[in-house]
């Protein structure tokens, strides 16, 4: 199986390192490199997209110009949302290339631990359970445990939300507020993750799974995650671009917060702690102010039998 692995950052080179573990032939294709995008994608049997959000458009534009085998299965790696559509990744592959099979992969998933041969797993998630097994034998090892399951939306969609609460718990590390305001903050965005989700179309399980509460877990406790590394850094007085200029690689979240807020908006979805996220994104509220505005909220019971109120 010959696999082609587009973008060579942080996890596009773990995930080239786990295939070539495997013994898999793999083309790894970067916009800085000599390889070509029409020699990249030649006779691939599995494609995957390890490139940030903001380059899938442009990156599916062009492969649609070259063409595609319809045999091809994509594989999006990327845990962002579209500015311009709303889209998550996955959909724009499928849009751009209806008659391929579309695997989603994610999961609590730091590049780093994995470049360090550390133990790890994850999902890959399709409509089509034999493209999500091909993907999962190509991956799969005894330092890399893979899952299948078959709500793509829902897994990516927990990949990409957790990028959001990982800058707020960032922001709840570097003020030092503790482990009591640290737990109850992970443990209630994960309602508001759910609630996101679902109502995007994503199934309720697939949240409290390993591409869920697992990378949501994963995000949240390490200071290698760039999102938390963005509300720590806000959280110690420094402004946006200070921060992004010194971050190594991409924090998606910054991205995904803006676009969330309008999602949520459009969609009347109740998001009360990603909107401090935005508000702090965007100047509107400082670290502190936004804890207040969290912690002074109206009190209810901790779950409604009505899933969608907060
Ligand atoms: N680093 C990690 O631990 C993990 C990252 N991810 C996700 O994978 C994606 C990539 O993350 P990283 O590799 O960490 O980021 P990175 O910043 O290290 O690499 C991004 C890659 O995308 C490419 N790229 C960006 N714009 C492009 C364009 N217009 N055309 C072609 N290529 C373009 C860059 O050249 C680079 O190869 C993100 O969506 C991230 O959320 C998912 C799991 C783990
Ligand atoms: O998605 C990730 C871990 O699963 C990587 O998180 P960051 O993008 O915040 O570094």
């Amino acid at each position: 199986m010959n696999l082609t692995v587009l973008g060579a950052g942080a996890w596009g080179s773990a995930l080239t390192g786990l295939a070539r573990f495997n013994g898999c032939p793999v083309q790894a294709w970067s916009r800085h490199g000599e390889l070509t995008l029409g020699a990249a994608i030649d006779r691939c049997d599995v494609l995957l997209s390890a490139i940030s959000m903001g380059g899938v458009p442009e990156t599916v534009r062009k492969i649609q110009a070259l063409g595609l085998s319809p045999h091809t299965v994509i594989v999006s790696a990327t845990k962002g949302l579209d500015a311009a559509t709303l889209q998550t990744p996955s959909h724009i592959w499928h849009d751009a290339f209806p008659q391929n099979p579309i695997v989603v992969l994610s999961g609590p998933n730091l590049a780093k631990e994995i470049e360090d041969g550390l133990p790890g797993a994850t999902v890959v998630a399709s409509v089509q359970a034999t493209a999500a097994q091909r993907v999962r034998d190509v991956f799969a090892s005894d330092r890399f445990r893979v899952y299948t399951n078959a709500d793509p939306l829902g897994t990516e969609l927990g990949g990409t939300l957790k990028n959001v609460i990982a800058i707020a718990v960032g922001v709840c590390d570097g003020l030092k507020l503790g482990t009591n305001a640290k737990s109850a903050l992970i443990t209630r965005a994960l309602p508001e993750v759910v609630r996101i989700g679902t109502h995007l179309g994503g199934q309720r399980d697939t949240f409290y799974g390993l591409s869920g509460l697992g990378d949501m877990l994963a995000t949240c406790s390490s200071a290698l995650s760039r999102n938390y590394q963005v509300g720590y850094g806000l959280a110690q007085g420094k402004t946006l671009h200070q921060v992004m200029e010194n971050l190594q690689g991409t924090a998606e979240g910054v991205n995904t917060t803006n676009v969330l807020m309008r999602l949520a908006e459009r969609e009347q979805i109740s998001v009360p702690i990603s909107a401090q996220v935005y508000r702090l994104l965007n100047g509107l509220v400082t670290p502190q102010d936004g804890v207040v505005a969290l912690m002074d909220r109206e009190l209810k019971p901790e779950w409604w039998a009505d899933e969608a109120k907060d």
